[in-house]
């Protein structure tokens, strides 16, 4: 593309990116300075830092790209998000939370994976990936093809919770081997932790993770799969926003305790989600009472309905609570997740119709776009 057709493709997508108003404000995302450094690339690639305001509803970025999508000579737009940190002014810097790209999925990375649906919780500890295992079992059981991949770097234990000692074996021919997932209950199981020295430190972590994620990923041979699930990371770091970056997630499910809401962690949590244009697909109540094994009385050691408040404040489907159960803890040390090994505990029975409810949602949701 010449210069002079590059600069009238520039005062294009300028003019209909100021069309896109604020629905509070009614100000213009290019006068307010949201729109930054944009710029048109030789190839028609149309780039620009969008600076989003704490008020600013998700859909704006949405919005903006779509705008810029429809002017005459452009090919991709791409846009980097800048969030505002909490409290702070922004700065500019590595990538953290008030500072990070838009994600930009790569469409290909996962081509035989029809839906991807990340388990998140807020801070650690609260069966996260108790109900990603549980979750990816209860689906695999119900006749879907089933992945599930421990991206949570900081304690990938999932291979345990399925009873997998083994490392994946290397398939395919010299120069274009690929790893082959572990085959465990019906699910087809990939761990980053294979990746990762016992001995290193959690710090290190995080920032390896945007390094190696890409790689890894398309090193697995996944083979078709209808529903991957991938147990994140707790937290709202850096290595999270580097998988919403690479992964292509059709859904996140926010797992809570009912005394982990009242911290703000997974409000946060859901926020930063919102942000990267990331569709919550709802709120799990974990450890939501306990169950006593002598006499099956329920005590609601944690308070009550903690989740069931935070899905009706954001707006978000309140998915099921689990309850806290002695056989979910065993399940997971011997390996046996607890809708396979004890199908008919109340806990199990809540994880399926946690399962159905989201597999519901995915089967409602419009065929993937990236
Ligand atoms: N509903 C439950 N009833 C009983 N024990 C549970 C329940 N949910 C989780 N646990 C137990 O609590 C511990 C922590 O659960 P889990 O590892 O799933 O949490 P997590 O949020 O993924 O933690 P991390 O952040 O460390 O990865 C495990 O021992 C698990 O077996």
């Amino acid at each position: 593309m010449q210069p002079t057709e590059r600069d009238q493709v520039l005062r294009r997508v300028m003019a209909a990116l100021s069309a896109i108003l604020h629905p509070t404000s009614g100000e213009d995302v290019v006068s307010s300075g949201r729109v930054r450094e944009l710029d048109v690339l030789e190839d028609g690639t149309v780039r620009f830092r969008f600076a989003l305001q704490a008020d600013d509803p998700g859909t704006l970025v949405r919005q903006a790209r779509t705008a810029a999508e429809k002017v005459e000579g452009v090919q991709k737009v791409k846009i980097d998000i800048s969030l505002p940190a909490a409290g702070a002014p922004q700065k500019k810097g590595p990538l953290r939370a008030g500072n990070v790209p838009a994600p930009t999925p790569n469409a290909n990375l996962l081509p035989g994976v029809s839906r991807i649906i990340a388990v998140s919780s807020g801070k650690g500890g609260v069966g996260k990936s108790t109900v990603a295992v549980n979750l990816a079992a209860s689906l695999a059981k119900a006749g879907q093809r089933v992945g599930l991949l421990d991206a949570d770097i900081y304690g990938p234990n999932v291979p345990i919770m399925f009873g997998e000692t083994r490392k994946p074996r290397v398939v395919g021919d010299k120069g274009r081997e690929k790893m082959e997932p572990l085959d465990a209950h019906g699910v087809r199981l990939m761990s980053l932790g294979f990746l990762l020295e016992d001995e290193q430190p959690a710090i290190m972590r995080g920032p390896m993770i945007a390094g190696i994620l890409k790689q890894f990923l398309s090193e697995v041979a996944w083979g078709e799969l209808d529903v991957l699930v991938v147990d994140m990371p707790p937290g709202t770091g850096d290595a999270q926003l580097s998988l919403v970056q690479t992964i292509r997630i059709d859904g996140v499910v926010m797992v809570t305790t009912p005394q982990d809401v009242s911290t703000g962690d997974v409000l946060r949590g859901i926020k930063m989600f919102e942000r990267t244009n990331t569709p919550v697909l709802g709120v799990v109540e974990n450890m939501a009472g306990f169950i006593c094994p002598c006499c099956g009385q329920r005590y609601e050691i944690f308070g009550r309905a903690g989740g069931q408040r935070l899905a009706s404040q954001t707006g978000l489907e309140f998915l099921g609570e689990v309850p806290l159960e002695m056989i979910v803890r065993e399940g997971g040390d011997e390996g046996i997740p607890v809708v396979i090994g004890q199908p008919e505990s109340p806990s199990a029975v809540a994880l399926r119709e946690i399962a159905e409810r989201v597999s519901a949602r995915l089967s409602a949701m419009a065929p993937a776009a990236v």
